[in-house]
């Protein structure tokens, strides 16, 4: 649950930390927007700026900090990043050391408009990020996408053929589109790939302009929900087993069967970099 508090909401998060390490868990994923409201006013607010350091900016020194101390990989979520004059959206990910290891600014902003239900505009205020992110862990290699990043089923191929693992979405749906897509697109993306999927999201705040959908949830790569919940505050543990992944790519080789010969998607990333 996130408020406009973003001393409590670090301290929070920090707690809910600890209690998922203590559960257990080796790999930490925290939700889209955690250290303040979901809102174009106050993006510039609670942006931080980790260009002179992660651990100089509040919300990722306690993220390195409590990697550090309990030994688990933290995906954190994403807060607003001030870089210059520009502000983005961005995902950082920790190692068990507390290091940096992977940076993802959103790469799709979220400008949609559906009529009486639902108006947003991220690009009033942020800036889309450039690089898609697959990053090595202790568990594994994992690609990274922030909320409306699932919607685009390519970025998925691309960090599939980059040999990812699973996928991570920290995001927060809204109750128009959630309860028809979030679940959806995070299965899709798991079938089609073979691939575990997972997501999490802020606790839905009645008093909040935004009302966040919830239901962070993990996903196997036979499309099969392995663990999800509502929209109240809470902690999923789950296991990840990547044997799975072998199983489900041996009973059905979708990449051995893929027509190479008719369609192709291009990492254009890669290939301008090289
Ligand atoms: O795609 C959607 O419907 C929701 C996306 C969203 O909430 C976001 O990108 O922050």
């Amino acid at each position: 649950a996130v408020t406009p508090d973003k001393e409590r909401n670090i301290l929070h998060a920090r707690t809910a930390i600890e209690e998922a390490a203590e559960k257990g868990a080796k790999l930490v994923v925290l939700p889209e927007i955690w250290n303040g409201p979901y809102s174009n006013d106050s993006f510039p607010v609670y942006a931080e700026d980790i260009g002179a350091g992660f651990d100089k900016s509040p919300s990722t020194a306690m993220l390195s900090e409590a990697a550090r101390l309990l030994k688990v990989t933290i995906i954190g979520g994403s807060i607003a990043e001030r870089d210059g004059d520009k502000l983005y959206n961005t995902c950082c990910v920790f190692d068990t050391d507390g290091n940096l290891i992977a940076k993802h600014r959103k790469i799709h902003l979220f400008d949609i408009d559906i009529p009486g239900k639902i108006s947003f505009k991220e690009s009033k205020t942020l800036t889309a990020g450039e690089s898609p992110t697959v990053v090595d862990t202790e568990v594994g290699r994992i690609g990274i996408g922030i909320c409306y990043d699932i919607r685009f089923q390519e970025l998925a191929i691309l960090y599939a053929a980059r040999g990812a693992h699973l996928i991570c979405y920290p995001g927060a749906f809204n109750t128009t589109t959630g309860p028809l897509h979030w679940e959806l697109l995070q299965r899709a993306r798991a079938t089609d790939n073979q691939l575990y999927v997972a997501t999490c999201s802020p606790a839905r705040d009645p008093g909040a302009g935004y009302q966040a959908w919830g239901h962070s949830t993990l996903v196997g790569p036979f499309g099969e929900v392995l663990a999800t919940t509502e929209h109240e505050e809470a902690i999923i543990v789950a296991e990840i087993d990547y044997s799975q992944t072998e199983l489900r790519r041996t009973n059905l080789p979708l990449e051995k069967q893929r027509r190479g010969d008719l369609y192709q998607l291009v990492d254009v990333h890669r290939l301008n970099s090289k």
